[in-house]
């Protein structure tokens, strides 16, 4: 049939996951190397190796200006982070190891909160 408008209720769900998701993240211990955009001016080989950065902070302002459709969607940028994180950092780092750390975190977090569900 057309393709019809998700019900509002399942986008209010969604939107209640990512705010709840982000605002775990944002609070992790390990999340001090993600919490801004990494400053390409400043970190060699950064702009020319990571095509997407991506961070918390920018997240949340994607999440405030309603440009997430659906979880995935925001799902996918949070992967991006960690993605991005393993591409430029040894995993034995102190933030090679932070991305696994959150990574790990975040995998358990969405699944326990969609199977609340
Ligand atoms: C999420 O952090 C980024 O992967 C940048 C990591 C980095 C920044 C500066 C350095 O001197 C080394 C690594």
């Amino acid at each position: 049939c057309a393709k019809m408008p998700k019900p509002s209720q399942d986008n209010d769900r969604d939107l209640t996951f990512c705010r709840i998701l982000l605002a775990e993240l944002e609070d992790h211990h390990d999340a001090w190397p993600f919490l801004n955009p990494v400053n390409i001016k400043t970190v060699p080989g950064y702009r020319k190796v990571i095509k997407k950065p991506m961070d918390f902070s920018t997240i949340r302002e994607k999440l405030c200006s309603c440009q997430y459709q659906n979880l995935e969607m925001f799902i996918i940028d949070v992967n991006l982070v960690f993605d991005n994180c393993e591409k430029f950092n040894e995993d034995n780092s102190e933030i090679g190891r932070a991305g696994h750390n959150m990574r790990k975190f975040f995998e358990r977090r969405w699944t326990e909160l969609l199977k609340s569900n």
